[in-house]
């Protein structure tokens, strides 16, 4: 065996290469045409670095079999050709040295740039199997023109031409379309995909067909530079921009501008709920570029409830430059722009209540949603939430000034069943059925100190209901005995209680335990063997249900004093029926049976009245 080794050279499979950005790292073929822009965007920086004077234009060129983009940049030398056109994952736009720009110059200007990863120009090979370059640089106005052709491939030839083969300085980049892609490259296409990412770049962009006729695709400047007279005709242009590009019309508008990382545009309040987690992206431009038209990272997930439109100069791309690179320039704006958001939604509980009621009416359950695990949105926003209570359906800030504790329910319907009673007692109950409700009213204390909250129990209700004198309960005795015997077979007890309102005749205390402990026990009388043994052994001392006949209503008085053992079943039938409808949950079948039973019977003893 030998220890001589050889070193050899990593070899590139281009198509392979193409192959795998094509499929993996870009969303669709379209993007040539962007990297494309946004190497012509990056040249005229580069040479407006050296020579702020210097001509800025774009100008895309379609015709039949080809397509050109010429730039008025900082062009290519021959050493530059070699250097950054022909080595995959070289940039100019990273490395100082590059591109006849040096030092502190490239320095500056590097900031500027669009493009880091050198890859970009790879994208051409999608949609085209020769890209040629013809370049001429602008640092050193002796260097001769350059052409360089490349091939999918993985080939490339160049050669010098004279000056007068290009006289100014500059770049035009050919693409010859492949037939299979070649819907990517019609003069429509073009003109379309040119507008949809170049709309707001700061350099003029035009698109011509082969004869040089040919139109500006932007030049209007973004919406939130025009100046309007009043504050009104701001707000309804730029309503009117969220139409065009969102296709609705915004619940409000929020300006957005952080100067120290030069990023402007708008927040469009959504008019209409959405998911959270269904929330649509907002449009992104890096130094005037169309990033993304999806870019979720952009705002704190607790904004889903804006879409933005926003141009920033510091934000850094992902490879693909459809996302947004998660780094601490990115995390710093995320945070400003959440604040920005939050000033508004705290300014208008002050500037238009209106407003934020519209805007808690359309998003409350996805606020609630969200507030869940975002502490701030629930400081920000919980006092405000619109709860069902005893008080009707009001916010938790109003319902805790009116009640020190704040009893919650477990289940819609047991605040079906009690808030009656628990209003007519003078507790605050909340329902706490509906979903999030509960977890949130128990987070109240936290950011309302000094308030306390509470699960509600029977227990609790039972409590406010008055025991009624000895003599009466004896003078009810019969009937109650009749009472057991008929709603026994549904778990329950019969008591005798004096509570208001006193229109109401009798309560169903039911709870969740007491139901389950019921289908148990049910389960455990038709099974047979072990499960039966099993079921048996869970057994639990729960609560039973209680039907608690209000003394004060006139009708339970009449019905206390009823002989008749006939009669009393059906008044009992008839009053546990009614309390359970109270309680809104799905009846059982034998519920259903003797809520019949109760009607038939009360329809029989009328008509024996009546004869
Ligand atoms: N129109 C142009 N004018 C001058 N130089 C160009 C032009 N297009 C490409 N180049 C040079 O070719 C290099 C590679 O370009 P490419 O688009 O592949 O990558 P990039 O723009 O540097 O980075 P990214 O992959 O992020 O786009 C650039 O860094 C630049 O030096």
């Amino acid at each position: 065996m030998s220890d001589a080794s050889t070193t050899h050279t990593f070899q590139v499979d281009l198509r392979g290469l193409v192959d795998l950005l094509s499929h993996h790292l870009y969303s669709s073929p379209r993007v040539y045409l962007r990297e494309l822009m946004q190497n012509a965007v990056d040249a005229i920086t580069a040479r407006r670095a050296l020579d702020a004077g210097a001509p800025a234009r774009i100008e895309i060129r379609t015709g039949p079999g080809r397509l050109t983009v010429t730039d008025s940049g900082v062009g290519l030398t021959e050493q530059d050709v070699h250097r950054f056109l022909a080595t995959i994952g070289r940039s100019s736009k990273r490395a100082a040295g590059g591109s006849g720009l040096d030092g502190e110059q490239l320095a500056s200007a590097r900031t500027d740039f669009i493009g880091q990863f050198g890859i970009g120009l790879l994208a051409c090979f999608v949609v085209a199997d020769d890209i040629t370059v013809l370049t001429r640089s602008a640092a050193d106005p002796a260097a001769p023109a350059v052409e360089w052709r490349g091939s999918s491939d993985g080939r490339y030839t160049i050669r010098t031409l004279p000056a007068s083969a290009r006289p100014e300085p500059g770049t035009t980049v050919t693409l010859v379309p492949r037939a299979d892609a070649a819907e990517w490259t019609t003069p429509g296409r073009v003109r379309q995909l040119a507008a949809h990412y170049g709309s707001l770049l700061r350099y003029e962009v035009a698109v011509a067909d082969e004869d040089g006729h040919g139109e500006r695709i932007n030049g209007t400047p973004p919406p939130w530079e025009v100046r309007h007279a009043t504050p009104a005709a701001r707000r309804e242009a730029l309503a009117e921009h969220c139409r065009t590009t969102f296709d609705f019309t915004p619940l409000d508008t929020i300006e957005l501008d952080l100067p120290l990382v030069g990023l402007r545009g708008v927040a469009y309040v959504l008019p209409t709920s959405v998911h959270p987690s269904r929330q649509a992206g907002h449009r992104v431009h890096l130094k005037g570029m169309l990033l993304s038209d999806q870019a979720h990272e952009l705002l704190p997930e607790w904004a889903f409830f804006v879409r933005c439109v926003v141009d920033a100069d510091s934000l850094r791309p992902t490879a693909s430059r459809e996302a947004l690179y998660e780094d601490e320039t990115l995390a710093a704006i995320r945070d400003a722009l959440g604040a920005r958001i939050r000033d508004w939604l705290t300014g208008l509980s002050a500037s238009d209540p209106a407003l934020l009621h519209r805007f808690i009416a359309t998003h409350h359950l996805a606020v609630k949603a969200l507030a869940r695990y975002d502490d701030d949105l629930l400081k920000l926003l919980l006092p405000w939430l619109p709860f069902e209570t005893t008080d009707g359906n009001v916010t938790l800030e109003e319902f805790a000034r009116a009640h020190p504790v704040l009893l919650v329910t477990q289940t819609v319907e047991e605040f079906r069943q009690v808030a009656p009673i628990a209003a007519a007692a003078g507790l605050g109950v909340v329902n706490g059925g509906y979903a999030y409700d509960r977890d949130l009213v128990h987070r109240l204390p936290e950011i309302r100190p000094g308030s306390s909250v509470v699960d509600l129990d029977p227990a609790t209700v039972t409590a406010h209901l008055d025991a009624v004198d000895p003599a009466a309960e004896l003078a009810a005795a019969a009937f109650l005995h009749t009472a057991r015997e008929v709603v026994e077979q549904f778990d329950c007890d019969v008591v005798l209680r004096s509570f208001h309102p006193v229109s109401a005749p009798a309560l169903l205390l039911d709870n969740r335990e007491a139901r389950h402990e019921r289908s148990r026990s049910e389960l455990a009388g038709q099974a047979d063997g072990m499960w039966a043994d099993i079921l048996g052994s869970l057994r639990a001392e729960a609560p039973r249900a209680q039907l608690v006949l209000n003394h004060l209503n006139p009708l339970v008085r009449r019905a206390a004093s009823i002989t008749e053992r006939g009669l009393a079943v059906t008044a009992v039938e008839a009053l546990y029926g009614q309390a359970l409808l109270l309680t809104r949950r799905p009846l059982r079948a034998s519920e259903s049976a003797l809520l019949n039973r109760a009607f038939i019977g009360l329809l029989d003893h009328a008509m024996h009245e009546e004869r």
